[in-house]
């Protein structure tokens, strides 16, 4: 005898879905993604990314610090996710970087996390606009020993890559991280190309822009832009890429 009977129709209808999702899931289809932005199978708060993060996050105590600073701030979200910094540190380490690029900083949470791997010699240009969010951060830069490695500049990014263009800095670069405002994506996509070397990487955060890219609305902007970018990298024979269901969504683009 079942406990509750449902409308045969919604019976039906709900083992459909459920096979849909399946399938989605055993093929790798868009069904886990749809469901896996920020609120489901992967979402920020899900038993599974807790999972990830139990068996994969090695965090340096300063880095923990300022994370945990940083997501009692009001706009704490917009904080790089810890597993996407780290799996960014573990690639600025394997290619030996040097010269890293971090286009939007907030309280610096991944530029310490960059600074942290890099050389004593390294360097971090870290591009803001706003200077009260990194002041936040610099405290714990310092405290972790790595402030000399940060190189802040406070102004709109494009300047700031313009500038390193014109100083003579082309093909400098070994990795850069694109992180700030989404309707400047194509443009810091091709400047940061242009700065980095050969061999070197790109990563691109927020690249499913919370599932808004499947559908991007008229009036939405930032979907657009991200949605474009998505498209045009598909297609960019100057790079290889791999798009990474990690955080937000993360796009690697290796130089060629
Ligand atoms: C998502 S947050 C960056 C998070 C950061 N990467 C981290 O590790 O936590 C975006 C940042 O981009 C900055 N930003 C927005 N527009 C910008 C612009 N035109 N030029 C430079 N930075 C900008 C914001 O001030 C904000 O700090």
């Amino acid at each position: 005898m079942p406990l509750f009977s449902v409308p045969k129709e919604v019976a039906v209808g709900t083992a459909m879905l459920g096979v849909a999702f399946a399938t989605g899931v055993l093929a790798g289809k868009r069904f886990p993604l749809v469901f896996g932005t920020q609120s489901g199978m992967m979402g920020r708060n899900s038993p599974l990314r807790q999972y990830i993060l139990d068996h994969s996050l090695r965090e340096h105590p300063i880095l923990k610090k300022l994370r945990l600073l940083t997501a009692g701030h009001r706009c704490g979200r917009m904080m790089v996710s810890c597993e996407q910094a780290q799996l960014m540190a573990n690639l600025v380490k394997l290619i030996k970087a040097k010269k890293v690029i971090e286009v939007g900083v907030f309280t610096g949470y991944n530029a310490l996390n960059m600074a942290l791997v890099l050389p004593d010699n390294g360097q971090v240009i870290a591009c803001d606009i706003n200077e009260d969010y990194a002041k936040i951060g610099r405290p714990l830069w310092k405290e972790a020993g790595v402030e000399h490695k940060i190189d802040l500049r406070i102004k709109p990014a494009i300047q700031t890559l313009n500038e390193l263009l014109a100083s003579g800095e082309a093909e400098t670069f070994d990795f850069a991280f694109i992180d700030a405002d989404k309707e400047n994506y194509d443009e810091y996509y091709e400047k940061c190309l242009r700065l980095i070397k050969k061999g070197g990487i790109i990563a691109i955060d927020n690249v499913f822009w919370n599932g808004k890219v499947l559908k991007p609305r008229k009036g939405d902007l930032a979907a657009q832009s991200i949605h474009r970018l998505n498209e045009k990298l598909l297609r960019d024979a100057r790079v290889n890429i791999s798009m990474l269901p990690m955080g937000d969504g993360v796009t690697l683009a290796f130089k060629l």
